[in-house]
């Protein structure tokens, strides 16, 4: 049979009209069938169109002119919305956000965990989907002999030119990045330089309790020094009473990574504290601590309601980072067991149980996907497992190990639908049934989704 060629060409430019949005937000159309993904393109619109790419089975297009706008379109209130590309969904309606990531997350279960019933329920949202974030890692860059701040351009390592605020970041880490940029200059401290690997600062990193209003800077360089570091420390605690703590981190490598191996506290304490709902937690440079906490309040309040606690049970929290979800268990659990890799966020775990005067846990740095083997070798039999891992999902062994261990019930925290609903389908087949979804809007404006499975062992 003779293949069928693409209908259209690139740089051609046609009318288009839109049904639907990809996962990570763009509209799409089709010509005779044949679906173009086009940024910025919300269903109900027609637009003139041009062309960018042509596969096999789809191709790409870049939004040129409205004809039929849509009452969900929006204005972006983001100055370098386009250029920056953190953010995906400023041109849509917060509605129309919660009512695509709830579509992404049904589709998953769908398509690839073959979920067809299981019930999705609609998106936890934000009442004020703006400024929620607390915390900014902003590469710091050179123009015209000054230091500037900003985010890269998308897929580019230039950074955006004059943005001097970024609209779904806390107020006072935007105002902080602009604080330390201005001294740093004045004292002389030269920016890092990617291209020739010399110069100082590479990034500034701040992070601010929103419960407590503590702030920590991390000011990350390429040289072991920072040059002027007395004078600079001083004037910012000097000056801003809610910085807490001020932290040097040294990057030598040329990598994309932010953080290099050695930190070093330069003033003040080495964590800031927040709280999440009545716990307490200290949060060193390097740990991992959810970036929205009114959402993760709602997030943890879901995986605690899906875990069903009732004071008598053991339980495991893998990928537990410093031990958040972990405590908000071992209120209402016999026993708490968390597993991370990172040996500060576990450092941290540790503390932050003996801040909050919790004695029932135990927490272990180490690969999760080589402790639960271990530990069921040991005979632990936990009756429910938290597992929060990264992007990429869990690990085959883990999950493995999770089926061997037979807890009654399984919770799964995901920031990615993909790869929750992969690992779903797995522990399906290992004889676990998935109750209820539950997503979490816990990054407005972009096209990421948090969401929380219930999961049980079939009867
Ligand atoms: C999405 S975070 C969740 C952290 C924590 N549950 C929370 O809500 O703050 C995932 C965590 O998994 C950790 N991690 C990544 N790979 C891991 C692995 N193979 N074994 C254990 N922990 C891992 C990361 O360091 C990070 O702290």
């Amino acid at each position: 049979m003779a293949k069928q060629k693409p209908p259209v060409k690139k740089n051609q430019t046609i009318e288009l009209s839109f049904q639907d949005l990809t996962h990570e937000g763009a509209g799409v159309g089709k010509v005779e069938g044949y679906p173009l993904f086009v940024p910025y393109a919300l269903p109900g619109e027609t637009a003139k169109v041009k062309v960018v790419k042509v596969n096999k089975n789809f191709g790409f297009g870049k939004l040129l002119d409205i004809k039929e706008v849509s009452p969900e379109r929006v204005e972006p209130p983001c100055d370098v919305y386009v250029q920056c590309g953190g953010c995906q969904l400023q041109h849509m309606s917060y509605s129309l956000q919660l009512k695509m990531k709830q579509n992404q997350v049904k589709n998953a279960m769908r398509k690839i965990a073959h979920l067809e019933d299981v019930p999705v329920h609609p998106v936890l949202g934000m009442e004020d989907p703006w400024r929620y974030r607390n915390k900014v890692q902003i590469p710091v860059g050179e123009r015209d002999g000054e230091l500037i701040t900003g985010f890269y351009q998308k897929r580019s390592h230039k950074i955006i030119e004059g943005m001097d605020r970024c609209v779904i970041q806390d107020e006072v880490n935007d105002r902080m990045v602009e604080v330390v940029r201005r001294m740093a200059d004045r004292l002389g401290i030269s920016a890092y330089d990617e291209e020739h690997d010399k110069g100082v600062l590479r990034h500034i990193m701040v992070r601010t309790g929103q419960e407590t209003g503590e702030t920590m800077i991390v000011l990350i360089t390429r040289t072991e020094e920072l040059p002027h570091q007395e004078e600079l420390v001083k004037e910012i605690h000097e000056t801003y009473p809610h910085v807490k703590s001020i932290v040097h981190n040294v990057n030598k490598k040329k990598t994309n990574v932010i953080f290099g191996k050695d930190t070093k506290v330069l003033w003040g304490n080495e964590y800031i504290y927040d709280n999440i709902g009545d716990i307490k937690f200290a949060i060193s440079a390097r740990s991992f601590y959810q970036v929205n906490p009114p959402q993760t309040k709602r997030l943890y309040d879901t995986a605690l309601e899906y875990a069903a606690l009732t004071g008598g049970e053991t339980v495991v929290d893998a990928y537990c980072g410093i031990g958040t979800i972990s405590l908000f268990l071992a209120q209402q659990a016999k026993k708490v067991y968390g597993v991370e890799i990172v040996q500060e966020a576990i450092a941290d775990a540790k503390k932050n149980a003996k801040l909050n005067h919790i004695e029932n846990t135990e927490f272990y740095v180490g690969e999760a996907e080589k402790v639960m083997p271990w530990w069921t070798a040991q005979g632990l039999r936990p009756d429910v497992i938290v597992v929060d891992p990264p992007r990429k999902g869990c690990d085959e062994d883990l999950l493995e190990a999770m089926i061997t261990m037979k807890p009654e019930r399984i919770v799964y925290v995901s920031c990615n639908p993909s790869t929750l609903a992969r690992d779903l389908r797995i522990l399906e087949d290992g004889g676990y049934e998935t109750k209820q979804v539950q997503p979490v809007d816990m990054f407005p404006q972009t096209g990421h989704i948090e969401a929380v499975a219930e999961i049980r062992l079939k009867k």
